[in-house]
């Protein structure tokens, strides 16, 4: 007999999940997607297929975040669609967000895996997932840490190998700050600085859609819904899923049903189908299903700012590709000494200015997301809670102030005018904060939504295999059962819960 399995939203994890479910031609896999759906690179959207543009600019779900600022000309505007808006952006498209993100593969780390253990996950210890991190990867760099042949291709920009000679010297400036350089940034050793792994092949971003659906299409078993938005799941009465209700009318029946629509989409579709906070479904007169406090809650995502700079456009030359080495450091202070809880990413994309975002990794903020009606077709409200814990706003001072020395060093004299944001008259730590709290925006990676964690508490709406608590037959993939956030931009991580849960849903597994 085979078995009908749905899976909802064909992001970074619904991509995986359904090709490698589709291996076993017991099952049927019917992967619906709200966006468009591109079965080919040829047929694919430019700005979709170029590792070196920004899917999100065309394929968005448009959401914003309530943590918006006031509007100011001065803040820096990358990734900002409207003055003042924070917004949540989500790919929306087949491959998801991976396919409109910025192709950064940094690998979770052992500390991150650590916490999650330390949260209850035991079965989420780096010795576990490591062997899925190598499946999925094709790193050249080999060794024992990298898998070789999977489906996602990693490269780096390297001295001899199309590092541009501004990226070069920023490695150099932060050598001479005292930073470790490392050739592989995905190593044993995480904190310093060394060219971004990036999953990418000949300028191809590697997509859940590119690298695992591609060579699936052709699967008899596969179906690939574009264009379809899911409502809700529909259960039997003794509490088992049994179809997956879309917003046109069409009811797909299952035997297995896959909510894989990330940290903002799964959520929701829970909330619809009655599985949430029971207040906010009688709300909305939403019979519940299973009262699940925790779905919505614990939403962790990175917070950013955009340091900008006036570059000499002859010195800098060429603005691809725009991002090409980063800087993982400690913010220092007694919480964090020696923890990597900051990024930076010079960034060029726009002659004459360079941006370097600087990204909090490790933030103690806490947001969350509600449906605000029971129409699949209505925004949800989305609070990422940037900067609410005050610590958030001390350590990306410190960061500033560590990025600020970097950008001032001989190495980069050539290529650096002067800094024009937060620029330079901000210097003691209340200009710092009151310019962050100006300029907050998001390095685009919320979790936890519908986090991992033991039946009755607080935020643990899934088991360790995805399994959703008090229903049969339905299961939540993706960026929202993270329990915590990895210190890292969260897009291998994700695949990797992927292959692993599928793994567990082989039949008989
Ligand atoms: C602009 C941007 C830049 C980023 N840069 C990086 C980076 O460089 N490196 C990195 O590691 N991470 C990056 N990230 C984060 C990373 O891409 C995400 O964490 C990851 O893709 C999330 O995977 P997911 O499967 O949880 O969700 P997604 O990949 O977002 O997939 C969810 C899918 O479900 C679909 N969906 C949602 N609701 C419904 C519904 N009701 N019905 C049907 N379909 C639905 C969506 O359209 C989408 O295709 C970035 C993210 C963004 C947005």
């Amino acid at each position: 007999m085979t078995r009908r399995i749905v899976v909802c939203g064909g992001g970074s994890a619904g991509g995986v999940l359904a090709a490698r479910l589709s291996e076993d031609p017991a099952n049927t896999v019917t992967l619906v997607e709200a966006g468009p759906d591109y079965r080919t690179p040829e047929e694919t959207a430019p700005e979709v297929l170029d590792a070196n543009q920004f899917g999100f600019t065309t394929h968005d779900w448009g959401y914003e975040s309530a943590d918006n600022v006031a509007e100011a000309d001065s803040i820096p505007m990358f990734g900002i669609v409207e003055q003042g808006v924070v917004p949540v952006l989500r790919g929306k498209v087949i491959g998801g967000s991976s396919s409109v993100n910025g192709a950064n593969a940094l690998r979770p780390t052992a500390e991150d895996f650590a916490r999650w253990t330390g949260l209850g996950s035991d079965r989420w210890s780096w010795d576990e997932v490591l062997p899925y991190l190598k499946k999925l990867e094709d790193d050249p760099v080999g060794g024992e840490l990298h898998g070789t042949g999977g489906p996602v291709h990693i490269e780096r920009f390297t001295e001899g190998n199309g590092l541009r000679p501004v990226m070069a010297a920023f490695l150099e400036a932060c050598a001479q700050a005292g930073h470790p350089i490392h050739h592989d940034m995905n190593g044993a050793d995480r904190r310093g600085a060394g060219p971004n792994p990036f999953n990418r092949k000949d300028g191809i971003r590697q997509s859940s859609a590119i690298a695992y659906l591609g060579p699936a299409r052709d699967r008899e078993n596969l179906t690939v819904l574009g264009g379809g938005t899911v409502d809700r799941v529909e259960f039997t009465d003794d509490g088992t899923a049994r179809a997956v209700l879309l917003a046109d009318g069409t009811r797909l029946e299952a035997d297995l049903v896959i909510l894989s629509a990330g940290a903002i989409g799964s959520p929701a579709i829970l909330m619809r189908s009655g599985i949430g906070p029971r207040r906010l479904l009688e709300e909305l007169s939403i019979p519940v299903i299973q009262a699940l406090e925790g779905v919505g809650r614990n939403l962790r995502d990175h917070p950013m700012v955009y340091l900008t700079y006036a570059v000499d456009e002859e010195a800098v030359g060429e603005l691809t590709p725009p991002l090409q080495t980063v800087l993982a450091f400690s913010s220092g202070g007694a919480d964090c000494e020696g923890e990597v809880d900051l990024h930076a990413l010079p960034f060029t994309m726009e002659p004459g200015v360079m941006l370097v975002p600087l990204g909090l990794v490790r933030p103690y903020s806490l947001g969350s997301v509600e449906i605000t009606s029971p129409d699949p077709e209505a925004d949800p409200r989305i609070r990422l809670g940037l900067f609410d814990h005050p610590d958030d706003i001390r350590r990306m001072v410190a960061g500033i102030r560590q990025v600020r020395d970097i950008m001032g060093s001989a190495p980069l004299e050539k290529y650096v005018r002067g800094e024009t944001w937060p620029g330079p008259e901000a210097t003691t730590d209340a200009d710092l904060t009151r310019a962050i709290l100006q300029g907050k925006n998001t390095y685009c990676h919320a979790v936890g939504t519908c986090a991992m964690g033991a039946e009755g508490t607080p935020t643990g709406v899934v088991d360790q295999s995805g399994k959703v608590h008090g229903v049969d037959g339905l299961y939540v993939v993706d960026a929202s059962i993270m329990p915590d956030i990895p210190a890292v931009p969260t897009n291998t991580t994700v695949m990797m819960m992927a292959e692993r849960c599928g793994d567990g849903m082989r039949e008989g597994a």
